[in-house]
């Protein structure tokens, strides 16, 4: 039997060699999952330059790993707003208006209730260096109330 070659066979590994492969392993695990696939964008970016992130993509909340491992899930707490794609998975816990409601958001579209409690201002400083990609056809899941309170508009009437 020519695939049996007795004594050619090398020496178990020592069980400490064992032992540090798989830590070699586990760090390189690590550092894939933790690296989102989407990078922020510099402030100076514009928004037609950011990488395009298919819907489907943005509704699974981008769940794969740095270069599209699946088997590594990462799954970030995206949002978007005017087709623009949000990562706010490190800024939720600054977030003045709480996490449960940008988390309740989470792989969805939102701009009318995020235009609801926030002027471009907000925008400008804090949603910016969010931004990850844009994105095309994402429907919100609610629909838009009325936007009138008797004459006077409510919300962003500052800067329109
Ligand atoms: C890009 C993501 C977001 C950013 C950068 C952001 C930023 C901010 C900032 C800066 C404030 C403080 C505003 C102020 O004090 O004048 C705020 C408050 C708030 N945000 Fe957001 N936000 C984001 C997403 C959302 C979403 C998706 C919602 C859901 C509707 C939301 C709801 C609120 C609420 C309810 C407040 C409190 C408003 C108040 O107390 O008057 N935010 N946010």
């Amino acid at each position: 039997m020519g695939w049996l070659k007795i004594g050619t066979r090398k020496a178990p590994l020592l069980q400490t060699e064992f032992i540090q492969d798989l830590k070699a392993s586990t760090q390189h695990i690590e550092t894939l999952s933790l690296t989102p696939r989407y990078p922020s964008a510099t402030t100076d970016t514009k928004d037609k330059d950011l990488p395009f992130i298919p819907a489907t993509e943005v509704s699974q909340r981008i769940s794969a790993g740095a270069g599209g491992l699946r088997m590594f899930p990462a799954p970030r707490i995206v949002i978007v707003v005017d087709n623009i794609v949000y990562d706010c998975t490190d800024f939720i816990s600054e977030h003045p208006g709480g996490e449960q409601v940008i988390k309740s958001f989470a792989g969805g579209e939102c701009s009318w209730q995020f235009w609801r409690f926030h002027g471009k201002q907000d925008m400008e400083e804090f949603g910016k260096p969010l931004r990850v990609g844009r994105t095309e056809g994402l429907k919100n899941r609610f629909q838009e109330p009325n936007r009138y309170v008797g004459l006077r508009r409510w919300g962003n009437d500052v800067w329109d």
